[in-house]
């Protein structure tokens, strides 16, 4: 099934540094058709009585940061992108949303690298594989920093009035201590977590794949 079109309130004329031409940027999430009306409501009505709010006042790129190609031949994604921060990026601080197409379990591409749930409860992912933005570029931290210095939180944001349930990038907070983390530094890679079973189900399918010569697909990016 291909994702829904991107209406054009949804896409900007202006994309980021090296954003792929292939790839549709986007300034708000696509729905599927198979995320229902019903559904939709739920995805605008905050449940917790304290919803983190993320006031969306500037659509379109950021300046906080930079998609940068790996050339690197010690970085496990050699050959692919990754994200850098374009400048220092505060403890806690919000970084930007995870935009793609907004998909329901009838709809979810199993193989797909770009997809992380939106609610587990609906069944509803968000998959930045073919629309996105510059979210979609942050790599795990295996084999490349002993820890991720920035993690996936579910928020609301507000935009226009209308609350709307998305996935945001924040960088760690810096703890108790106050030690945890110093932020992320100007030119240093955001890197996430994207759970362990990601990687297991990698590996699982990779061992597969030596006998179909086919690509290993993950499942799913989690939220740990
Ligand atoms: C969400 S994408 C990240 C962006 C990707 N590097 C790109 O250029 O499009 C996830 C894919 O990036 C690669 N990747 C991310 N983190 C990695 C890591 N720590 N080691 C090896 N590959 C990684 C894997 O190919 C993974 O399937």
């Amino acid at each position: 099934m291909p994702p829904a079109r991107p209406t054009k309130e949804a896409t900007s004329k202006k994309t980021p540094k090296g954003w792929p031409a292939s790839l549709t940027y986007l300034e708000k999430p696509v729905y599927s058709k198979f995320v229902t009306p019903d559904m939709r409501k739920e995805l605008q009505n905050p449940s917790s009585p304290d919803p983190v709010i993320i006031k969306q006042t500037k659509a379109g790129p950021t300046a906080l940061v930079q998609i940068s190609p790996i050339s690197d031949p010690a970085h496990p994604a050699k050959g692919q992108h990754g994200l850098l921060a374009a400048q220092h990026l505060p403890p806690d601080s919000f970084i930007l949303f995870y935009l793609g197409h907004v998909h329901a379990k009838e709809d979810a591409d199993s193989e797909s690298d770009y997809d992380l749930s939106l609610d587990r409860e609906l069944g509803i992912g968000v998959d930045a594989t073919m629309m996105g933005n510059e979210a979609r570029f942050i790599n795990d931290y295996r084999g490349i920093a002993s820890r991720p210095n920035a993690e996936f939180r579910n928020v609301w944001a507000d935009s226009g009035g209308m609350l709307e349930k998305r996935m945001a990038v924040f960088v760690f907070s810096a703890g108790k201590s106050g030690k945890r983390s110093k932020g992320v530094a100007k030119g240093e890679e955001i890197l996430v977590s994207y759970g362990k079973g990601f990687w297991t189900e990698r590996q699982k399918e990779g061992e597969q794949s030596t006998t179909i010569a086919a690509a290993p697909g993950p499942s799913n990016i989690g939220v740990t």
